[in-house]
């Protein structure tokens, strides 16, 4: 088997689950060419792979990274399909503040933490609230910019509750300006999303802004 035909059987590990996943003794195996090219990494910054210390290392790594970007494994539209219409007549700001994220970005692979609030206004019904943060994730855990998981969270919502309005924000540190590079640490990325009512009308994305906290 060449290098490019085995790095195809690694196709297969897409069809493993990606979430969630209760963690057991019984770990997904890595196919070889993924953990050559972790070893080739870590030549490159110095060290040898072939050192006690270092020798799961390949595998781990590329677990981990299998987690880190679980996302590509899921359509995070999907938690929005069971909503609810008995609302009560509630015809307000429903806002999920500052939930804590993880992702990477897609120029180093570096950590992007941070925190995200996504605020919309109903139209006669509403999603369960813990699904605002999985479409969150579901996007985050990818490789990414901070603008585009941005927009896509707040597209995903658009297009699934067709709620009146839409805002999300985020405000992130990026590991690629604090642990290298420009090497700047405590900034802080702020981006927002606004749609339908909160686009149009200024008092309306006010009111969502302050409710954030902005
Ligand atoms: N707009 C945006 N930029 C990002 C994001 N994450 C990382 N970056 C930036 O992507 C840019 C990539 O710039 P390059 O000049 O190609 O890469 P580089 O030589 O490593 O740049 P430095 O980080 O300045 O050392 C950097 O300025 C990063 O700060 C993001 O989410 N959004
Ligand atoms: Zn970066």
């Amino acid at each position: 088997m060449n290098f490019l035909t085995s790095l195809h059987s690694c196709d297969a590990l897409l069809d493993e689950p990606h979430e969630d996943t209760p963690v057991s003794d019984a770990r997904p195996a890595v196919p070889e060419p993924v953990q050559e090219a972790i070893r080739t990494l870590i030549r490159w910054a110095g060290d040898d792979p072939a050192r006690e210390g270092l020798l799961d290392t390949p595998a781990r790594v590329a677990r981990a990274w299998r987690e880190y970007c679980g996302g590509y494994g899921e359509d995070p539209s999907v938690h929005l399909t069971r909503q609810f219409e008995e609302v009560g007549g509630y015809n307000e700001i429903v806002l999920l503040k500052d939930i804590p994220f993880q992702s990477h970005c897609e120029h180093h692979m570096a950590p992007i933490t941070g925190k995200a609030s996504i605020a919309y206004l109903p139209r006669n019904r509403v999603v369960g609230i813990s699904k605002l943060a999985r479409v969150l994730h579901g996007y985050a855990r990818r490789l990414q910019i901070q603008e585009r998981l941005t927009a896509q969270v707040a597209q995903c919502i658009w297009d699934n509750l067709q709620p009146l309005g839409v805002a999300v924000t985020i405000e992130a540190q990026h590991g690629c300006m604090t642990g290298r590079g420009v090497r700047t640490p405590g900034v802080g990325m702020v981006t927002s999303r606004m749609m339908g009512t909160f686009l149009d009308d200024p008092r309306s994305r006010k009111e969502v802004l302050a409710l954030m906290g902005y």
